[in-house]
């Protein structure tokens, strides 16, 4: 019979791929909080033990030995005993390999539960490294290796789809994506009678993609009633992606326990006491008893005499039930705050650098870097106040306080490991933007550097104009186009050279202890990125690029959230600057302008960059789709804030985006890898694949298509007499 009363433990782990004794300890150490919190049950996220980003090393047999080798660990060591484990790791059944669930209980498996439906969508290449478990409902042997069979007792371990029966319950395996299918296993698993669900995630952070977890882990068990513990990493395991945790307990709908989403600590464990009556009641009310009854899933169930809720337990009256509590989800403003806050600092104490730098332009761009690089310090001192001991020590580490004295404010930590540099040419560069690049570093207390570079910059162009008797001019000079963008490029690069020469000695020059370099960090935005409208290997080729996922509608909403919540008035004048590139003279009549200069606005490419990777819609089904949404018809119409254009004007506008996305692709194929927080990314490495040699789109089929439906539809209006 049993109890009803279960407490159940879940986690956010701060795995990184490969790190074997590291992940392990972090696995150890849930379990005992998990124990010293009374759980009987504790899950862990999707590959705990090697990381969940460990990609083609999934290919190499290193990994399953050593996979092997950590549970075997594991399951020697006797304090990880008297609570049942859902552990994540991969391996190797009959020569294919094989995402799983290992169950197991007092150092022995009971199950090894397969994958069955792989995550092959955006970033996720599930079926390049795994083979889905394509048999529902079926098992058979897993011939232990020695090392394991000598612990086990046994040569075999039933490894397939099936699930756990404890003296009062029954409980089974989902992992991650299995979430996300229409037709997820926890629906005949909840039919036949499993009451606890287990998830264990590998699953990365957008903006805002909570909602959507949110509400597929609510919807499970509204639907079905039952208890479902997801489980996921947390932090930057070596890869683009931001995992975001949230770990959780939901029993019949409602969410009980939730845990951070970002934060800083490697181990976060999550538990809840639910009564198995509550699930049988709840199933007991809704329309599922006739499904169930003619339901022909039916799970081999894996008898462990050991009891999730032993009856003992529920006389003791003072455990209770643990109550629903609203589900917590961030503004997407302080999101971006706070998923690349956490990276940054994952990224900076694992590559053991010594801090970062930012090329500072006082443009709204690396404004944003800049920005988040102090909100990573915001976050890095609650945690220090917190008494968070890691964080402590790579405190202690990146600042090498020797006397263990430690920064009291994020302005002094920032001041350590920070440094923005400005770098100006007296003709190009305003008063304006070097105040605001000064105003914000002083604000944030980042060490700053101001220099300009107009030396370096005059040396290099002699170098044309000595060996080729040929002086290049920019165009208000007279000079030709291919001139002026020499000469713009020229700037830009010799920024790129500088950042990277300072970053390597600024620590050394300084008298850091320790010496180190810098990373440098990068600020080109989806918008540019997708438009071209940046210098190829110029300071947007950094090491790491917290805002290249981020296009500028979202970065301005950052800032000025950032303005109020982080009490920095200088930012208001980031938000109301024209955006300029400082590449060409400023003259009496003319001072360059990005959206001039790019033949469209960033709010129009905006739409362009999530009309294509969001809507995936080619240049003919763009048109078609703006000439409506932009149609100059709707001007009048109340509450419509989108531009009004002509047919006429929507295609031209349509063709100049497609015509420079396609001949300025070749730039992101080099891109600095960026931090992934948005699908509508275009990074050309892992998300957006792309090719980066197109035909002439002007001659293109495509445009004559669009030419095509602009006359229909400038006959239609003709006679409308529009
Ligand atoms: N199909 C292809 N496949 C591979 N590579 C290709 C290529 N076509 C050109 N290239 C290469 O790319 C080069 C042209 O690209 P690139 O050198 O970037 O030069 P380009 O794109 O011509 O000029 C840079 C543009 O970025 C603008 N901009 C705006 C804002 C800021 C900044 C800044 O840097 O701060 C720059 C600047 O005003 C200018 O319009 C060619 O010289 C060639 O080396
Ligand atoms: N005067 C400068 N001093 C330091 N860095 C600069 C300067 N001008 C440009 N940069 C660096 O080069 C990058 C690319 O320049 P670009 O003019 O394209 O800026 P952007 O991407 O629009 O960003 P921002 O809004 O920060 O100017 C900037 O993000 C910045 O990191
Ligand atoms: N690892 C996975 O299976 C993750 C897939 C899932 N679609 C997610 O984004 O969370």
């Amino acid at each position: 019979m049993g109890g009803h009363l279960v407490t159940v433990a879940t986690c956010n782990l701060n795995q990184w791929v490969l790190d074997w004794e590291g992940n392990l300890n972090r696995i150890v150490e849930s379990i005992h909080i998990a124990k010293a919190a009374g759980a009987r049950l504790r899950v862990g996220p999707e590959l705990e033990i090697t990381g969940y980003s460990a990609l083609d090393h999934f290919h190499e047999l290193d990994v399953y030995t050593h996979s092997l080798e950590m549970l075997s660990i594991l399951l020697q060591d006797e304090s990880t005993h008297g609570i049942l484990l859902d552990i994540g790791m991969p391996i190797l059944h009959r020569n294919l390999r094989y995402n799983c669930r290992v169950i197991c209980l007092d150092g022995k498996i009971l199950l090894i539960r397969p994958k069955m439906w792989l995550a092959n969508d955006g970033n996720y290449r599930e079926m390049r490294h795994f083979t889905p478990w394509m048999r529902p409902r079926e098992t058979e042997l897993f011939h232990l290796p020695k090392m394991l069979a000598e612990l086990q007792g046994e040569t075999h371990v039933l490894f397939g789809d099936a699930v756990i029966s404890t003296p009062e319950t029954a409980f089974g395996a989902e992992t991650c994506e299995e979430l996300f299918t229409p037709k997820a296993p926890h629906i005949d698993m909840a039919l036949d009678g499993v009451e606890i669900i287990t998830n264990s995630s590998g699953s990365h952070f957008t903006l805002r993609k909570l909602d959507t977890r949110l509400q597929l882990i609510m919807e499970a068990t509204r639907k079905s009633g039952g208890v479902y513990l997801y489980a996921n990493q947390q932090g930057c395991d070596g890869e683009r992606l931001y995992f975001d945790g949230c770990a959780m307990i939901i029993v019949n709908g409602d969410i009980v326990a939730q845990g951070s989403q970002f934060g800083l600590k490697d181990v976060e464990v999550v538990t809840a006491t639910v009564d198995l009556e509550e699930v049988r009641s709840y199933r007991a009310a809704i329309s599922r008893g006739l499904q169930a009854a003619t339901s022909d899933a039916r799970y081999q169930r894996i008898q462990t005499p050991f009891e999730l809720a032993p009856e003992d337990d529920d006389a003791d009256i003072e455990k209770r039930p643990t109550l629903p509590m609203q589900p917590r989800v961030h503004p997407v403003e302080e999101e971006i705050a706070l998923s690349g806050g956490c990276y940054l600092w994952d990224y900076l104490r694992r590559s053991g650098t010594a801090g970062y730098l930012v090329p500072l332009s006082g443009g709204i761009d690396s404004c944003a870097t800049a920005v988040i690089v102090y909100s990573m310090c915001r976050i890095v001192m609650d945690a220090v106040e917190e008494e968070n001991q890691q964080v402590i020590e790579d405190v202690k580490r990146l600042c090498q306080y020797s006397q263990g004295v430690l920064p009291k404010t994020p302005q002094e930590l920032c001041n350590q490991i920070f440094t923005t540099i400005y770098m100006g040419m007296k003709k190009q560069s305003s008063r304006d933007t070097r105040q605001r690049a000064k105003d914000l570093a002083e604000a944030i207390g980042s060490h700053h550097v101001n220099l300009d570079i107009d030396e370096v910059y005059e040396a290099q162009k002699k170098l044309v104009v000595n060996t080729l008797n040929f002086e290049p001019r920019f165009e208000v000079e007279g000079g030709s186009n291919q001139e002026n963008l020499t000469l713009q490029c020229l700037q830009a690069r010799i920024r790129m050279v500088t950042a990277y020469e300072f970053g390597q000695i600024l620590p050394t020059a300084r008298g850091r202890p320790g010496g180190g370099s810098l990373l440098v960090l990068g600020s080109a935005n989806v918008g540019e990125s997708l438009r071209g409208y940046l210098t190829k290997y110029d300071c947007s080729s950094a090491d790491i690029n917290p805002i290249g996922s981020i296009d500028k509608a979202d970065l301005k909403r950052f800032i000025a959230w950032a303005e109020k919540e982080f009490d920095l008035p200088c930012l208001h004048e980031f938000l109301t600057a024209v955006p300029t590139a400082e590449l060409e003279p400023i003259t009496e009549n003319y001072v360059q302008s990005d959206e001039a200069d790019m033949g469209m606005t960033y709010e129009e490419l905006t739409t362009f960059g999530r009309l294509r990777k969001l809507n995936k819609l080619g240049p003919f089904a763009m048109f078609q789709r703006l000439v409506h949404d932009w149609s100059i018809d709707r001007k009048h119409v109340e509450g419509d804030t989108a531009p009004h254009y002509t047919p006429a004007q929507v295609a031209e506008k349509v063709k100049r985006f497609f015509h420079f996305y396609a001949i300025n692709r070749h730039k992101m194929t080099t891109l600095t890898p960026a931090l992934h927080c948005n699908d509508y990314s275009p990074d050309d490495n892992r998300f957006d694949l792309r090719p980066f040699l197109y035909p002439n789109f002007w001659k293109s089929w495509s445009f004559k298509r669009i030419d095509m439906e602009l006359k229909k539809i400038e006959k239609k209006r003709a006679s409308k007499g529009k």
